[in-house]
């Protein structure tokens, strides 16, 4: 059933396990990620970027929809970093169920104002909004944040910022980033941080840059063809801790990326006389699904549908 993001992330946090919420572009990544949801039973999220809005508009979003609404688990349809009020309403007047606006890179009082604005017109529609708190290292879609500036989470800025806005959920920078290069070997998670966070603040909050950049993914990739250098993703260990403590809503991206290239890849190596497109977005689907599976397993919402 499509549900609101609240939904979703309340009983998280509160069951203190986290919710997959993976980005889609196209009709597989949906199925892949909304069919390993009710084959495990599983709450999940599904994200679009306004990359993807603008790759995929109303018609991927429509897919999503009736994806969610014919589901047999919870759904929720997200706008993932929005970057700004037009761009939030947009988004819920397309469907989404859930929005973030994304005005981090705004100091503490411009951030606040944005996201306050947010908050007030989407609850007035019923829908719920993450917001975030600190810079991510890596490259955020339209933003740069280089390291120097990259700045992790005050804990007590954090339960201002939830008071004087309202949101929802909020991302917190504990020692994430996006993309495939995390960090030299394992990224560092800032624990203490997050379970300070969570020990002050109720509401669910949210870890960006969670995907796991699983080797044997990267090696596929590299046997098929691909071409990467030394990727790195957080541990599921790190990400089993961060969910004990409070993160409830866990941003997936470069897994599913890396994981459709692996199946597109070695479906054309195996058979290069191969040109029907359902042999070759098959397998993508099929390595999607693994890779979907494994992160639902390691954040603990298998069962809580
Ligand atoms: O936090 C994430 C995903 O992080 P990751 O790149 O670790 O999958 N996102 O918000 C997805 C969009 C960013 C570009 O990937
Ligand atoms: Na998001
Ligand atoms: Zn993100």
């Amino acid at each position: 059933m499509l549900v609101t993001g609240n939904d979703i992330l309340v009983p998280a946090r509160a069951g203190k396990y986290g919710v997959g919420s993976f980005n889609t572009n196209n009709m597989e990544i949906t199925q892949a990620i909304i069919h390993t949801a009710e084959r495990l039973r599983s709450p999940v999220m599904v994200q679009m970027s306004e990359g993807a809005i603008k790759y995929g508009g109303q018609d991927l979003a429509n897919i999503v929809i009736d994806l969610a609404r014919r589901a047999t688990v919870p759904v929720a349809l997200h706008l993932d970093h929005g970057s700004s009020y037009e761009s939030a309403l947009k988004a819920i007047k397309m469907g989404f169920t859930s929005v973030m606006i994304d005005a981090s890179h705004h100091d503490f009082e411009g951030n606040v104002k944005e996201t306050r604005r947010v908050v007030e017109a989407a609850h007035a529609m019923g829908i719920s909004v993450e917001s975030e708190l600190g810079r991510l290292g890596g490259i955020e879609e339209h933003i740069v944040v280089d390291e120097k500036d990259a700045f992790l989470t005050d804990p007590e800025e954090a339960v201002q910022f939830i008071e004087q806005t309202g949101t929802d959920y909020l991302a917190i920078a504990i020692g994430t980033s996006h993309g495939a290069f995390k960090g030299k070997g394992r990224p560092y998670i800032d624990h203490a941080r997050i379970e300070k966070i969570a020990g002050l603040t109720g509401i669910p909050l949210v870890a960006h840059g969670s995907s796991g950049v699983p080797q044997e993914i990267v090696e596929r990739f590299r046997k098929a063809g691909g071409e990467i250098g030394d990727a790195a993703g957080i541990a599921d260990e790190d990400l089993q801790r961060a969910t004990g403590f409070g993160i409830a809503k866990v941003n997936v991206d470069t897994d599913l990326r890396l994981a459709s290239t692996v199946g597109i890849r070695e479906a054309l190596m195996a058979n290069p006389k191969e040109f029907d497109p359902r042999k070759i977005f098959g397998p993508a689907r099929d390595v999607m699904s693994q890779v979907i599976e494994h992160k639902m397993r390691v954040l603990g919402s298998v069962g809580k549908a």
